[in-house]
């Protein structure tokens, strides 16, 4: 009689299947042992691994085998499911989806790095793509509740580690893929392979895949979608499907011109930068493919409310200058908020960022080169230093273009800096941890997460 599913022998009770995967901290193999002990009936394993007391279920990929297994097990799930992946822009894109079906009728929720969203409430789970067990026990959760259509972010590690497995998926989304997480992955194309995972295994066959066609990979994408049997559906200016034919930025806005099934269509888009209108339209395009009404699909746009923590207009400084919070921790990432934010900006665009410990020390020279070229002040500071020396990770955005940066280590102070110096026409941007509440100092039992919220600190420094 199975009860349930882990991967972890921690959270192993009488009737639990246990999975156990060679990870790269530790091997899962070595608490078999205390998994069957705690009541495991069963174990998904390498063949090689050694199992005494339970059932072994062998396959040369563990991983997959048992997200299999346990897919059967969490049912039923939402019929309509649709994930995104991309180096940046699935969780404002999954977001964007969620709120689409909100406005056409439909019982929606999210699944990524804001957490498990639904019109009532939002639960961190820790990760941009839970576990494989947290994720089959939240889509399952979400079917009981009456949910009948998610949207959820696919990270490369995410698919990677099959943490998205065995649920039948009618739509994947591919945003852009640049320079991010190179620690993990031997290289860009080892980066690639990951994510498209999603279009090679992870969507059902027939199934669409919505690509944003104006990136480097894009074309790769699509044929990587055709072989893997999958429809294109391409939305951007080289898009066929939704064609991006003019933006044009407003005050508080941007108007887009776009053409669906051989005819125009002008609409007005509540959000800035020409990276959030690259979101909506992916977002579109998800919703589309997947059977709703176009008209109404691109009425909602026009409704779209602002993801938290993607330029988010925190605070107006006493100077007159608006403040902006955003989540770009990545060189492509920053490069789009700066180029969003310059069309609104009459004097100096003041940056204030940094970037996180333990993860891909290759885009901090980048990120500095960046804002050094883009901004007309950097302020470099700490972004979750975790394990590593923060001093050491802003000498290494330094490295990237010294010029125009001044390095401001404590996080407060370098917000309380960068609004400081803002006059009536600059605008502030501080960027890495949008909605994040807190500073990563440390790791494994040392982690503290020390309070911090960059919208609550921008309020109090302008006030
Ligand atoms: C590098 C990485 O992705 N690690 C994640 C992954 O680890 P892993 O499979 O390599 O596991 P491991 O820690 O080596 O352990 C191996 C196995 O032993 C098990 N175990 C371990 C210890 C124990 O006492 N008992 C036990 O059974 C573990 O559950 C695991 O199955 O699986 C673990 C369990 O689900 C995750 O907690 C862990 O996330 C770590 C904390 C992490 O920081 N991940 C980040 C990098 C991440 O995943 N980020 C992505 C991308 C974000 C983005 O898009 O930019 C995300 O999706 O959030
Ligand atoms: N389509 C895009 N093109 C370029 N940059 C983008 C795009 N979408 C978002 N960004 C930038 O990336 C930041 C993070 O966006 P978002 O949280 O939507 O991405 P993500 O892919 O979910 O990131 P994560 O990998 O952390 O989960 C934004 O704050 C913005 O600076
Ligand atoms: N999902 C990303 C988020 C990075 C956010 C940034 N604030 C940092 O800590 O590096 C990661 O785990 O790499
Ligand atoms: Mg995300």
């Amino acid at each position: 009689q199975v009860t349930g599913f882990a991967i972890d022998n921690r959270k192993v009770a009488p009737g639990t299947v246990f999975g156990a995967f060679q990870g790269s901290a530790v091997n899962g193999e070595d608490f078999i042992p205390a998994a069957i002990a705690a009541g495991a009936v069963a174990v998904v394993a390498r063949a090689e691994a050694q199992v005494d007391g339970a059932i072994h279920i062998a396959d040369a990929n563990p991983r997959r085998a048992f997200a299999q297994l346990a897919a059967g097990f969490y049912q039923p799930v939402p019929a309509t499911l649709v994930a995104v992946t991309g180096t940046n822009g699935k969780t404002s894109t999954v977001e964007m989806v969620r709120q689409i079906w909100r406005m056409l009728g439909e019982r929606s929720a999210s699944i990524g790095t804001l957490g498990v969203t639904t019109s009532d409430e939002s639960v961190s789970t820790g990760l941009t793509t839970p576990d494989i067990v947290t994720f089959l026990a939240n889509m399952h959760g979400l079917a009981r509740e009456g949910v009948t259509h998610v949207a959820y972010e696919a990270s490369s590690h995410g698919l990677s580690q099959y943490r998205n497995e065995g649920l039948r998926v009618q739509a994947g989304a591919f945003t852009n893929l640049s320079r991010d997480h190179l620690d993990y992955h031997k290289d860009m194309e080892d980066y690639f392979a990951a994510k498209m995972r999603l279009f090679g295994e992870v969507v059902e066959k027939d199934g669409a895949a919505v690509i944003w066609a104006d990136d480097e990979w894009s074309s790769r994408a699509v044929e990587r979608a055709r072989s893997g049997g999958l429809r294109p559906f391409t939305v951007g200016m080289g898009g066929e499907a939704i064609r991006l034919l003019a933006r044009t930025p407003t005050q508080l806005g941007q108007v887009l011109e776009l053409e669906w099934q051989g005819q125009a269509r002008k609409l007005t888009l509540p959000l800035i930068g020409a990276y959030q209108a690259a979101n909506a339209l992916v977002a579109a395009g998800l919703v589309i493919a997947t059977g709703s009404d176009a008209d109404k699909t691109f009425d909602a746009l026009t409704r779209l409310q602002p993801v938290r923590g993607r330029l988010e207009r925190a605070a107006i400084a006493r100077s007159g200058a608006p403040i902006y919070v955003d989540y770009a921790h990545t060189p492509d990432a920053l490069e789009a908020a700066i180029a969003a934010l310059r069309p609104h900006c009459r004097g100096r665009l003041i940056v204030a960022f940094g970037a996180g410990g333990d993860r891909d020390q290759g885009k901090r020279p980048e990120m500095g080169r960046i804002a050094a070229e883009q901004a007309d002040l950097g302020i470099v500071t700490d972004d979750n230093p975790r394990s590593e020396d923060p001093a050491a990770i802003r000498a290494m955005i330094f490295a990237g273009g010294a010029g125009k940066l001044r390095d401001v280590g404590d996080r407060r102070a370098a917000i309380a800096a960068a609004i400081a110096e803002a006059g009536a026409q600059d605008i502030v941007l501080i960027a890495g941890k949008g909605h994040e509440q807190g500073q990563i100092i440390g790791s494994g039992a040392d982690t503290r997460v020390l309070p911090f919220d960059d919208v609550s600190v921008a309020r109090e420094c302008a006030a």
